[in-house]
This record gives structure tokens, C-alpha cells and sequence, in this order.
């Protein structure tokens, strides 16, 4: 068994970064920005005012100008504003040229073309400077996933093609003689194939493409079969048939087909039974079966590695400080992953912790992580954890 820290080691040696693809700007949500892009314009691209009213060479309360023309959004005022003169202006028209505030048409009074500034004019000057936005040159750096604010971003700066990460292609193969897909009616001694789609969703949701292969029966013909249909995957992330019985064929099949092993076993809790390699140019991961084991995988291994092939940084799970909520006795020799929820006084692991809980994880918010041969810890101890 290795230590959990080695295991990802192991893994983003194996991780390609996936090529760059340009897609259009409206595909770019979610995906990862591949390299920096810069602005080609600034914006706004002229002073602009910030709101509807009038623009003035400056203004005090009782003064009086006439107006002499209109510029709204899409249409600029052409010449100059002089002392004693508005032009009528509206939110995001270029501010004409001389002048240097927009008195609100709130804090006047208009009498033909003619307007009077009142009482309790405010500070202004209501003027959004060339660029105050950003300005030619200025890049978003890359990598970084796009949220729907940079895309905003990106359209502002006229970017219509968007440099991204590829998105790895995970081909997800599960296999054992109890599975039935979710809708099919389970014969007495089966149930149905779970884990499969939660990693399913859980690739979705970084970024990656899944491929759900057939469900593969625990004979090796069969496995043979699922993994030459694996083909052409970046990943093939296999769950279950990973331990030591006689109907764990996955490490022999990868075997027989060649793949190259990069470890087995890490000392962790649950998903000892992990295990790793490349084969027919594409990494492999091997999930262990049991639901909440292969989950926790996803969140400590796939998730990682799917992050690295994007482009992002080659790091961790992201980990979090709390308290702990309860007191806890002392860990064993394998990092503990607890399906735990976070409260006002800390985290709270669930009393029940079997790896085949999918109600427990699907109520917890949060992976507790106990270091391998951690002491009893008491109630407020700092702890890390990994958000769900
Ligand atoms: N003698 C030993 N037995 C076991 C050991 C061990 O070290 N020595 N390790 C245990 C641990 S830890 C785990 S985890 C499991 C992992 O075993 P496998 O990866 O071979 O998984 P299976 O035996 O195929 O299945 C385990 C369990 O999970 C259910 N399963 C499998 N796939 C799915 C799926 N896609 N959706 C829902 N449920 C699934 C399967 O029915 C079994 O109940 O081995 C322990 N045994
Ligand atoms: O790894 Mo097993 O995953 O402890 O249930």
C-alpha cells in the first residue's frame, strides 16, 4: 500500500494535458481557458455616462443652461459643450467633448430648452472614464475554468473564439454479475449499477466527457469485450472487480491486455483497492465497487486528474480547516475519508461509515480527513476536510 499523497504523484505522471481546441465564445462556459487572452479595445471605448440627465462644463445649484442636443447610447453628441450649455445625455452615450459631470435629470427642473439646476445636486460626476473597465493589452490569464462572468468578460473584450483545454473523453466501465442499469427490473440476487452514474456526474460536472460503456459480467471474455470498447478514451476508470476474489478479474484483464501498472493498493479508507497504469496509450483507473469507495476516489483521484488533463494546476483535492464538531477516537493506518456534514459547531462525521452507504453520503456535505495514525481528537480540534 502507498500513501494516498503518492498515489496522485503517480497519477499526474501518467496525466496528459489534453490539446487546445478554439471554440465560439458561447460554447466557453465551464470550460478552461487554455492561454491568456488580452483586450483589443478598451472599454468603455469613450468616456461614457453613467446616467441619464445632462452633461455640463460643471454645475452648481440655481444655475441655467440651454440645451443644445442629445446624445444617447449608440449616438454621440458631434462638438463641443461650453459654459452655459447641456446637451441632453443618456446612460452609456459618449460624453461630449468640454464637458466634465452629468447632472441627473432628477436634480433638474426643464422648461423648453431650457433647464435649472435645484437644490441638492449631487457630487456626480457620473462619468465612466475611457477604459476604467479594462484597456487594450489587458489579459485573462489562463489556466482558469470560465464562469459565466468571464464569459461576459471575454464577450466585452470581443474574444468570439475562445482558446480552451480539450475535454478528456472517460470511458466508464463497471462491472460485476449483480448489476442492473437504474430502470431494469433486478433479478433476486442483483442491484442496480449506482456509482457508475455518480461518477458519471461527477465527471460532467468537471468538465470531461463520459462514455458509460455496457455493464460488463464478471468473466473475462466479457471484460475484454468492455475494454475494447473503451477505445480511444483518455481515461478509462474501471469500478469494481478490483479486490482479491475470484471474480475480481479487472487487474488480470488490464494485465493480459498490457497494461502498465503504476501501483495497487493505497493505504486509504475506503479505496484501498485502487489501482492504476496505462494501457493502449490511455490511462486507467481501477475504482474498487463499493459505492461510497469509488465516490470518494472520484472527489480524491478522478477529480484531480481530470483537473491536470484540463490544464489546471496538478494539485490535491482542495482541503478545507474546521473544528470538529464531536470528539473522535484515534485513526488507523490508512488516511480516513469520512462522509461527514458541517455544522455551526464544526464538522460532524456520520456515526456510520460502511463504504456501501449511499443515504450517509448523499446526505453529507463534506469528507472528513483523518491522517493515517492520527490520536483521539476532543471536540473543537482543528481538522481538514474536503467540501462535497
Ligand atoms: N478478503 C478481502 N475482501 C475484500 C477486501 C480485502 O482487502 N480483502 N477489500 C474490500 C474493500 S475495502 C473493497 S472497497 C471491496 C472492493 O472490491 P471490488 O473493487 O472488487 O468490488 P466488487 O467486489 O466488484 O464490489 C464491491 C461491492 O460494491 C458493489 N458494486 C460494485 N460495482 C458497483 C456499481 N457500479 N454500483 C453499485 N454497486 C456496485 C458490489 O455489488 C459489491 O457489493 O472489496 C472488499 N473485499
Ligand atoms: O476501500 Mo473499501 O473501499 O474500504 O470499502
Amino acid at each position: 500500500m502507498i500513501p494516498v499523497s503518492e498515489a496522485l504523484d503517480r497519477l499526474f505522471s501518467l496525466t496528459p494535458t489534453l490539446p487546445v481546441e478554439e471554440i465560439p465564445l458561447i460554447e466557453a462556459n465551464g470550460r478552461v481557458l487554455a492561454r491568456a487572452v488580452s483586450a483589443t479595445r478598451n472599454q468603455p471605448p469613450f468616456s461614457a455616462s453613467a446616467m441619464d440627465g445632462y452633461a455640463v462644463v460643471s454645475a452648481a445649484p440655481g444655475d441655467r443652461f440651454t440645451v443644445i442636443g442629445e446624445a444617447a447610447a449608440g449616438s454621440r453628441y458631434d462638438g463641443p459643450v461650453g459654459p452655459g450649455e447641456a446637451v441632453r445625455i443618456f446612460t452609456g452615450a459618449p460624453v461630449p467633448q468640454g464637458a466634465t459631470r452629468i447632472v441627473i435629470q432628477e436634480d433638474v427642473t426643464r422648461d423648453g430648452d431650457v433647464i435649472t439646476v435645484t437644490e441638492g445636486l449631487d457630487k456626480g460626476p457620473h462619468i465612466r472614464g475611457e477604459g476604467g473597465d479594462f484597456r487594450v493589452g489587458q489579459t485573462i490569464d489562463a489556466p482558469v475554468r470560465l464562469t459565466p462572468a468571464l464569459v461576459a468578460l471575454l464577450a466585452s473584450m470581443n474574444v468570439a473564439r475562445v482558446p480552451v483545454t480539450g475535454r478528456p473523453e472517460v470511458a466508464i466501465l463497471s462491472t460485476g454479475d449483480e448489476l442492473v442499469m437504474p430502470g431494469e427490473i433486478p433479478g433476486p440476487d442483483q442491484i442496480i449499477a449506482s456509482n457508475t452514474f455518480g461518477l458519471h456526474a461527477l465527471l460532467r460536472d468537471l468538465g470531461a466527457q463520459p462514455r458509460l460503456l455496457p455493464l460488463a459480467r464478471d468473466d473475462e471474455s466479457s471484460l475484454r469485450t468492455a475494454f475494447d470498447l473503451a477505445q480511444g478514451a483518455d481515461l478509462v476508470v474501471t469500478i469494481g472487480g478490483a479486490s482479491v476474489g475470484d471474480h475480481d478479474l479487472v487487474g488480470k484483464v488490464a494485465g493480459d491486455l498490457g497494461m502498465d501498472r503504476a501501483f495497487y493498493k493505497v493505504a486509504m479508507r475506503p479505496g484501498k483497492p485502487l489501482m492504476a497504469g496505462t494501457l493502449n496509450g490511455a490511462m486507467m483507473i481501477g475504482l474498487p465497487g463499493n459505492p461510497v469507495s469509488a465516490m470518494v476516489c472520484g472527489h480524491v483521484f478522478v477529480a484531480p486528474v481530470i483537473r491536470a488533463m484540463l490544464g489546471l494546476p496538478r494539485a490535491q483535492a482542495l482541503r478545507k480547516q474546521t473544528v470538529l464538531a464531536q470528539s473522535q477516537p484515534a485513526n488507523g493506518p490508512r488516511e480516513h475519508y469520512m462522509r461527514a456534514r458541517l455544522t455551526e459547531n464544526g464538522i460532524l462525521p456520520d456515526q456510520r461509515q460502511d463504504s456501501s452507504l449511499l443515504s450517509v453520503l448523499g446526505l453529507s456535505d463534506a469528507l472528513l480527513v483523518r491522517p493515517p495514525h492520527d490520536p483521539a481528537r476532543d471536540a473543537g480540534d482543528p481538522v481538514e476536510y474536503i467540501p462535497l
